[in-house]
């Protein structure tokens, strides 16, 4: 792609159709999609698509993963993806492969309801409103800097992006200062007009409800997302409806979404600030900004659409009680499918950092994830034995670790077992916090699952206490999600059903924490899986097997 001006500063971006971001993706509820992804990257790596909250069940290739398929597409391939959608709501698809994401390979996925259906919420009209963050670095460097000894961490985005917009040090620059006492390097906005540096402009007409579908795809960055003198009423998350609740800004952490309702009840004749902020962790990034223009009687010139007055300051990056119950707030709506009140199994999963030969390295429960070359769908399906460990994983740690302070064996080992459910068996999973391998201190981890929506039980701090934590579990209305954080130091309870005949990734959705092993693998029912794809068998020991049949697909 065209290399763009010092807007952004993109070195290497990664684009679709043409487009950064990609295109945007509409369908209704029961619309089955065909898409076709050919591998065009410049730097002849492979690459594949995660569509994100896709999760159709009986065809675990459905969220483009192909059960975690390894099998990459490969540069001149094309990759056939076909899936049914039959939920309702904002989404979104990525790269799954290294750390393409950060360049860029992402867009919207929106699913409306079926013409004849209403949502439980009006609205007059609706934006969509993808976030990223972005380096100057290009993703290659990124891994290579990731799997060095000495270890390089790919440290904080140069720029926060709203839809593939963003600033960076412009030569125009207008200085802002936020909550952190730091000066903003602020690109000038030249207006809607100017392509390469003009934020997206959201024109809105007085006294109507807007629905802003806010979707992270961010690498790493955690945000907070606020208008100036406009309230947000949270409806959706994850594609599943919450009970409204009003607020003055929201936290969205990477992998997650939501819908905000709006009323455009401010006065008309000003014009105001959205903008996202960094959270979590400390931050050495500008907020992106954005416009809410109400649309005016007489016509303006470009240059008084910015904002007389600074816009909202993102709260304080580690005012994690904030955080937390912003995250307390959040309640499915009465109508939503309620959890089983009993769970059939419960994994404690230890979240830590550790050296394996030197390298730095996340492991869950000791075990740092590194995928096989063979897919473990067709290892599975057709009993190829050596292609990965079938030895069970650890369900548990040691109650002794001190997750208060680095570890006193940090080291860890390589690994790529399952765990395997039986199905329709209910899953409870304690994800559990800890320090980091030196010093004092603790990241914060947004966890995807891949083939599921869960139910979120329950957040606490410190270590889960088995027997007296869980009696603080919402059963009444938790709310079901695709992506929970596990805040510093602390743990959070999730339940799912393992009703998806499939094998699926559970994952840390930073991009640079999935490269370092931060994550497991579970499956469920695989015999019930029929007519795998060529696709997602076409790489390790499977491929000889693809070569031997005609595909279904
Ligand atoms: O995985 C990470 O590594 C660095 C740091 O912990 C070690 O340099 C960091 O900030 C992460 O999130």
């Amino acid at each position: 792609m065209k290399k763009k001006p010092d807007c952004i500063e993109r070195s290497y971006v990664i684009g679709i159709n043409g487009h950064f971001p990609g295109p945007t993706i509409k369908a209704h509820v029961g619309d089955t999609l065909h898409i076709s992804l050919s591998n065009n990257l410049s730097t002849h790596e492979g690459t594949s698509i995660h569509w994100h909250g896709i999760t159709q069940h009986g065809t675990p290739w459905a969220d483009g993963t192909a059960s975690i398929s390894q099998c990459a597409i490969n540069p001149g391939e094309i990759f056939h993806y076909r899936f049914t959608v039959d939920k309702a709501g904002t989404y979104f698809y990525h790269g799954h492969y290294g750390l393409q994401r950060s360049a860029g390979l992402y867009g919207s996925l929106i699913v409306d309801l079926p013409l004849d259906q209403k949502e439980p919420f009006h609205y007059d009209s609706e934006f969509n409103l993808l976030l990223s963050d972005w380096w100057h670095n290009t993703s290659l460097q990124q891994e290579l800097a990731l799997s060095s000894n000495p270890f390089q961490w790919i440290g904080e985005p140069q720029s926060l992006l709203i839809n593939g917009r963003g600033q960076y040090n412009c030569s125009m620059a207008a200085n802002i200062v936020n909550n952190n006492n730091a000066t903003l390097p602020q690109c000038k906005f030249r207006g809607n007009d100017d392509e390469e540096c003009a934020p997206e402009i959201l024109h809105v007409d007085p006294n109507k409800t807007y629905r802003i579908r806010i979707a992270s795809t961010t690498s790493l960055s955690s945000l907070n997302f606020a208008i100036s003198n406009h309230k947000l009423v949270v409806v959706e998350a994850d594609g599943n409806y919450v009970d409204p609740f009003e607020v003055d800004d929201i936290d969205i952490y990477s992998g997650e979404s939501y819908s905000i309702l709006i009323t455009t009840n401010q006065n008309p004749n000003n014009n105001y600030w959205i903008s996202i902020g960094v959270r979590g962790r400390k931050p050495n990034t500008p907020q992106a900004l954005t416009i809410l223009s109400y649309k005016k009687t007489t016509s303006i010139s470009s240059s008084t659409i910015i904002p007389n007055f600074p816009p909202p300051i993102t709260p304080q990056w580690n005012d994690f009680n904030r955080s937390k119950a912003f995250t307390n707030k959040i309640h499915a709506l009465m109508s939503s499918p309620k959890p089983p009140t009993h769970y059939d199994h419960r994994l404690l999963l230890l979240n830590t950092q550790n050296l394996i030969n030197g390298y730095i390295k996340w492991a869950i429960n000791n075990i740092s994830l590194m995928l096989p070359q063979t897919p473990y769908l067709g290892s599975i399906k057709f009993k190829i034995n050596a292609a990965f460990d079938r030895r069970h994983p650890s369900e548990n740690f040691s109650g002794g670790y001190d997750i208060f302070n680095p570890p006193t064996n940090p080291n860890a080992t390589f690994g790529n077992r399952i765990y395997m459910f039986r199905m329709n068996q209910v899953v409870d999973v304690i994800l559990q916090n800890a320090n980091v391998l030196s010093g004092k201190n603790s990241d914060i981890h947004p966890w995807h699952l891949h083939g599921h929506d869960f139910w979120v039980l329950g957040y606490g701090d410190g270590k889960f206490n088995q027997g007296y934590d869980e009696k603080k579990f919402n059963l009444k209305n938790p709310p079901l999600r695709n992506t929970v954080v596990i805040f510093p130091y602390g743990w959070t309870a999730l339940r799912f059903r393992a009703n998806n005949p499939g094998v699926w990734f559970f994952h840390c959705h930073i991009e640079a924490h999935l490269h370092m092993g931060m994550g497991v693998i579970f499956a469920e029912g695989v015999e019930h899986v029929k007519d795998i794809p060529r696709e997602a068998l076409a790489c390790g020991l499977t491929k000889k097997i693809t070569m031997s049949f005609n595909t279904t697909n």
